[in-house]
């Protein structure tokens, strides 16, 4: 069952559209990421389903009924904000129990409701607390406790964990998946800017740009199947290198060389049409090795090291206005500034893009 369908949604502000033509079905069980860059239109979209924000165009639909026109309260949703949100005079009790106390449940219910939220989120020992009493990831948990205890059909999350620093951020990403867990049925929708979060969380990401939607697609396959050069280079840290390179022969194995007289023959098809032809081969830092001999993929002068321990990133001197190369290279290795290196990938972790920036594997 199709749990929440956006068909054709698209938000404009006076004359400045933010989104367009949005198409998006999440089913029930499913936990959503909104990802893209700053401004794109993440918020934006959750806002309009929670009912915050007008849709100016298309239809959601929650369970097969058009929702456009309901109020919020009415959608059976509930969000849980960046800020917490939590009424400072009420203790943790009131504040989970105030939107079933609006609702006319009775005692015995929310005091059943709030208990049980308030056991799985580990919080049954500060009910009597005030909200300034907590600590940022208990805070952030009464929200999200506040948003269990409606059993709402879909959980909407914005950016819940970036008040919190990075140790109580990491902790509270797991509470967050162990919660989903414990409730395999709810619907969630998550918008964040942190890529291990949507990585972690998601069942699927939907990757965000220009008004529309980029790709849509479990978070593995984003990340060894990219279907362009914008999701290939924002899924992935350090982003995606991108090497401009030539075709030299089309089969179901592809050819082809660079600049500097690195070559590859990667598995992925091209046409006899595309011989010759102006391409970007792409290749994620983590893929690159070194080598010795002609047999190279790119080769160029380090610029800058960064020895992390655990990884040695490499940062080249980029050729004319090409952008930088970068590889991250497992373990600790002694490597002088402004040696010449030859680096190598296997055929099967390339990506191959069109002049327009899409990738082989999805042309039609
Ligand atoms: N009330 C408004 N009136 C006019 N423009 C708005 C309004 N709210 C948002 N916008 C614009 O809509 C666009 C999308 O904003 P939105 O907050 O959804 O982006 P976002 O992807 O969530 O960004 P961020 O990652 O920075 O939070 C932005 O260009 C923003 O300036």
């Amino acid at each position: 069952m199709t749990s929440l369908s956006l068909k054709g949604v698209s938000k404009a502000y006076g004359s400045m559209e933010v989104l367009r033509d949005i198409d998006l079905d999440i089913e029930q069980g499913e936990l959503v990421v909104f990802v893209g860059p700053s401004g794109c239109g993440k918020s934006t979209l959750l806002r309009m389903i929670a009912g915050l924000e007008k849709i100016t165009g298309g239809t959601l639909d929650i369970d097969n009924v058009v929702v456009n026109d309901l109020p919020p309260a009415q959608r059976g949703i509930a969000m849980v904000f960046q800020s917490y949100a939590l009424y400072p005079h009420m203790t943790v009790y009131d504040n989970m129990a105030f939107s079933l106390k609006l609702a006319g449940k009775s005692r015995q219910e929310i005091d059943t409701a709030v208990r049980s939220a308030a056991d799985m989120l580990q919080l049954s020992q500060y009910l009597d607390r005030l909200p300034k009493a907590l600590s940022g990831g208990q805070r952030q948990r009464v929200a999200i406790g506040r948003a269990i205890v409606r059993d709402p059909k879909v959980f909407l999350f914005d950016e819940p964990l970036s008040n919190l620093d990075a140790a109580l951020r990491v902790a509270t990403r797991i509470e967050i998946a162990q919660l989903k867990e414990s409730m395999p049925d709810s619907t969630m929708i998550y918008v964040t800017h942190d890529q291990v979060e949507a990585m972690t969380l998601a069942t699927r990401i939907v990757v965000l740009h220009g008004g529309g939607i980029e790709q849509v697609g479990a978070p593995l396959e984003l990340y060894e199947r990219p279907a362009n050069t914008f999701v290939a280079q924002f899924i992935g840290s350090p982003a995606m290198n991108l090497i401009e390179a030539k075709v030299t022969e089309t089969g179901p194995r592809t050819s082809v060389i660079m600049a500097d007289g690195g070559h590859a023959t990667l598995p992925i098809p091209t046409r006899a049409e595309d011989q010759g032809n102006a391409v970007k081969l792409g290749v994620r830092p983590e893929d690159l090795s070194l080598v010795e001999g002609d047999d190279f993929l790119v080769s160029a002068d380090v610029e800058i090291i960064e020895a992390l321990g655990e990884t040695t990133v490499l940062y080249f001197k980029p050729k004319s206005d090409a952008p930088a190369l970068i590889a991250k290279l497992p373990g600790i290795h002694q490597i002088q500034r402004g040696t010449h290196l030859k680096l190598i990938a296997a055929p099967e972790k390339l990506h191959l893009f069109d002049e327009n920036g899409v990738s082989f594997l999805y042309r039609s």
